[in-house]
């Protein structure tokens, strides 16, 4: 316990299982001395939850699905009630209708845009305003955005235009809440096999592919992503906002690998 967290709360929305990115940082951010706080998607969530909420102490759960203001209401409304503020939040939450992350863009339908824009994007905005009412000054938010926000990477199409929304929108977060000493930030993870990522065809091949043309040769875990949502929740990262956070093994500055240069 390094105490980095000790005497802050807040929230997790997004955790599914022990395979979540919102477990990594849940992990590390208890290790630190951090009181948790969790929101989950419906009864069949809240199954696998408890027993996670458990293991590390967590007596706050709430049901609430990101897409029902009414249900976004009365979580910060219960959780006021216990905590009156917060030290931070983490948005690990994003879905689409997986029959559209294969094929082709182009085809992505009007409802499935509109609903992945809503449930991987608006939320966060949505959750900002409601947990910057409650936030002690020097608060900070987190979110999870991918590298299909910034290049194209095949199938995650409609997925990649609302990280790229994502992203600008913690921008735009980040100096509206800047006002309020609050900190809005993003960790770009590298691919990772959760829940999310198993209704995926092909994704051992994205895996292998990101393992291969990492600089670190390797492929993030959880715990990485955890360790550097420690660090943008923390007072470490006191000057830090607006900023996307890359945690994948620094495969975004890959243009060309060297070995597959020509012998120039
Ligand atoms: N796994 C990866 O390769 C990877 C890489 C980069 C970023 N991300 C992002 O990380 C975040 C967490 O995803 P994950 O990979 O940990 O998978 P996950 O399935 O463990 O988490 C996704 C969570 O989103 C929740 N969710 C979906 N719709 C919701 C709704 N309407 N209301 C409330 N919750 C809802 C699910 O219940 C689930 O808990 C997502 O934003 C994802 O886009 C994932
Ligand atoms: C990496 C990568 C991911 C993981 N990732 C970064 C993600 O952000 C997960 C996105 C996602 C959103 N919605 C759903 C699913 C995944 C599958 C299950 C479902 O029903 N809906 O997803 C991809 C989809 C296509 C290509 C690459 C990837």
């Amino acid at each position: 316990m390094n105490g980095l967290m000790a005497g802050k709360r807040g929230l997790i929305m997004g955790l599914a299982n022990d395979k979540s990115l919102a477990w990594g940082i849940a992990k590390k951010l208890s290790e630190a001395g951090a009181e948790l706080a969790f929101s989950y998607q419906g009864e069949t969530m809240e199954k696998r939850v408890r027993p996670l909420a458990e293991q590390l102490g967590v007596a706050r759960l709430f049901d609430c699905d990101v897409s029902d203001m009414g249900a976004l209401d009365a979580t910060f409304d219960k959780l006021a009630e216990e905590w009156p503020t917060i030290d931070f939040v983490v948005h690990a939450i994003g879905f689409s209708d997986k029959n559209e992350l294969r094929g082709r863009f182009v085809d992505t339908s009007l409802d499935n845009f509109l609903m992945t824009m809503n449930i991987s994007v608006y939320s966060f905005v949505a959750v900002a305003q409601r947990a910057a009412k409650m936030m002690t000054e020097g608060g900070a938010m987190l979110t999870l955005s991918y590298y299909g926000a910034e290049k194209v990477i095949p199938h995650y199409n409609v997925m990649g235009v609302a990280k790229a929304a994502l992203e600008t929108s913690v921008q735009y977060l980040a100096v509206d809440l800047g006002r309020d000493n609050i900190r809005v930030n993003a960790i770009s993870a590298g691919p990772i096999k959760t829940l999310a990522a198993s209704g995926i065809g092909d994704f051992r091949l994205i895996l292998k592919w990101n393992e291969l043309n990492s600089p670190l040769k390797r492929n993030v875990t959880i715990d990485d992503v955890g360790g550097a949502g420690l660090y943008l929740l923390s007072d470490l990262a006191s000057g830090v906002t607006g900023e996307t956070h890359h945690v994948d093994a620094g495969y975004n500055v890959i243009g060309m690998k060297a070995e597959d240069a020509p012998d120039i």
